[in-house]
């Protein structure tokens, strides 16, 4: 995400809890495109305080913050009856809290120097249609959902803009232990109508696309890029075999 923002010409604060793994985001970029274009700055989304003194850090480096990407995320794969409160809490205080926390820092900043910005969350479909095995994560989405759209409406007058991006499976960070495995891979590439898994960049894409002036009037929506995943296939593989087909 932040390697491909580089390259469409933006500069970027890159941020989470582990310095090594941003460091290295950073060494990529600079390697491929350059110094200052990238910039590391640890932080916990969970904690207010810390996502403020990240902010901070981030304006002083960048000069000026324009975009926020909020992009930190947790799940792991569990039966909501066999869901205990703690694991619950721990998905929603990083996924639900932690947007809020990050959203609201950086854009009470924007109003108090009276000039706007572009936030962007990142989705997925399941926030509305729901994904049983992560009842944590998919309601902690979902509110993340109803988060951008009344944000969307309740700051688009101050030029303060927030929509989401909702991708499909990428097999990256957090569910590339599912590419790993050929014959998941090939279930989850099957229940796709595009026929293939989502490449990271082509998020970041849609993301950088929120993010510009381009989208100067799309307020509280969300891009949905999953090859078509949550309308599912339908009936169409099985048109030829259907009674009544001619
Ligand atoms: C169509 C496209 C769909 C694609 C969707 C992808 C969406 C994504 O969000 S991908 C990003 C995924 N990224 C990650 O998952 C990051 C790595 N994961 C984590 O960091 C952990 O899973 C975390 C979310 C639980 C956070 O860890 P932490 O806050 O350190 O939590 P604890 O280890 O202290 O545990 C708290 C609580 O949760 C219970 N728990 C943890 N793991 C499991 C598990 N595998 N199964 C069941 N329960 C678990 C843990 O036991 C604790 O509860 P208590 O025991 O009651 O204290
Ligand atoms: N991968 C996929 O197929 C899909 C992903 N998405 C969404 O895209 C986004 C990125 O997904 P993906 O790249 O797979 O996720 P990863 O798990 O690879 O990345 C999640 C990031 O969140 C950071 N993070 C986690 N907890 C915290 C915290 N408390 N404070 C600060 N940072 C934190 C992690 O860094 P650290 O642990 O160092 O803090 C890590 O960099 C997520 O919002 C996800 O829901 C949506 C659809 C599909």
């Amino acid at each position: 995400m932040a390697a491909e923002l580089c390259r469409l010409g933006a500069r970027v604060v890159v941020s989470g809890r582990t310095k090594d793994t941003l460091d290295a985001t950073v060494e990529a970029v600079d390697a491929e495109l350059g110094p200052g274009r990238a910039f590391a700055v640890t932080a916990d989304v969970r904690d207010p305080a810390s996502v403020e003194a990240m902010a901070g850090r981030a304006t002083e480096l960048l000069g000026a913050v324009d975009g926020l990407v909020n992009n930190a995320s947790g799940l792991f794969p569990v039966k909501a009856e066999e869901l205990t409160p703690n694991g619950f809490d721990a998905v929603v205080r990083i996924v639900l809290n932690g947007t809020w926390h990050c959203t609201s820092e950086v854009a009470r900043r924007w109003l108090a120097a009276g000039r706007g910005g572009a936030v962007v969350n990142l989705l997925t479909p399941y926030a509305w249609t729901g994904a049983p095995g992560i009842v944590h994560n998919a309601s902690a989405k979902g509110g993340v959902l109803a988060m951008t759209r009344t944000l969307g409406a309740e700051w688009s007058g101050h030029g303060v803009r927030v929509n989401a991006v909702a991708p499909g499976w990428m097999p990256v960070g957090g569910t590339d232990f599912l590419a790993g495995d050929p014959a998941v891979r090939q279930r989850l590439i099957d229940a796709i109508p595009a026929g293939r898994l989502l490449k990271p960049e082509e998020t970041a894409r849609a993301v950088a696309y929120l993010l510009s002036d381009d989208a100067s009037y799309v307020v509280g929506e969300v891009l949905t890029i999953d090859g078509g995943h949550h309308l599912s296939k339908g009936l169409y593989e099985f048109t030829d075999e259907l009674p009544g087909r001619s």
